[in-house]
């Protein structure tokens, strides 16, 4: 897959799971990335590093709790694509899902700044190298 880069022995695989939550008006929820972490600024979709042993599924059910307040079922959450890209540090493998049904009010717990985007509007939110080819398909589906 684009993006992917140069191959690099040594450095580690990195998995994060990913979602897409898109609201009745077919807009995508984009997080920023705060102040102080690697990349900030960016704006991302929500999701976290998969723990050993946990599903990447189940990764993206607690994240979304502890982020963003809401309760997703498994059965909402559609694959749709995935990134691969070689960072500095590591290799980023990234399953991204789409979910368009989950419980509660979506709110920032984290502090973290959020907006609701428009397909076409999604080149206006600089995103992280990974999830640049991930925006066409997204793009199709909706
Ligand atoms: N959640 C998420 N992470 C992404 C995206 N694109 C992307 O390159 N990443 C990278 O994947 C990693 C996600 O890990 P994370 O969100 O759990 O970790 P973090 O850097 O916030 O660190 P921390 O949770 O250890 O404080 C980060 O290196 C982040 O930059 C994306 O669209 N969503």
């Amino acid at each position: 897959m684009a993006g992917a880069g140069p191959s690099s022995p040594g450095r580690p695989l990195l998995l994060v799971a990913a979602v897409a939550l898109i609201d009745v008006d077919g807009r995508v929820l984009l997080a920023r990335r705060p102040e102080g972490k690697p990349m900030a600024g960016l704006w991302e979709f929500p999701g976290g590093k998969v723990e050993t042993g946990e599903r990447p599924e189940d990764a993206l059910i607690r994240e979304l709790a502890e982020e963003l307040g809401i309760q997703v079922h498994d059965s909402c959450l559609a694959p749709l694509t995935f990134a691969s890209h070689g960072y500095e540090a590591f290799h980023l493998l990234m399953p991204l899902y789409v979910c368009r049904r989950w419980n509660g009010e979506v709110r920032a717990l984290e502090g973290q700044e959020l907006a609701w985007v428009r397909p076409l509007r999604l080149g206006d939110y600089p995103m992280p190298p990974a999830d640049i080819p991930l925006i066409p398909m997204l793009r199709d589906l909706l």
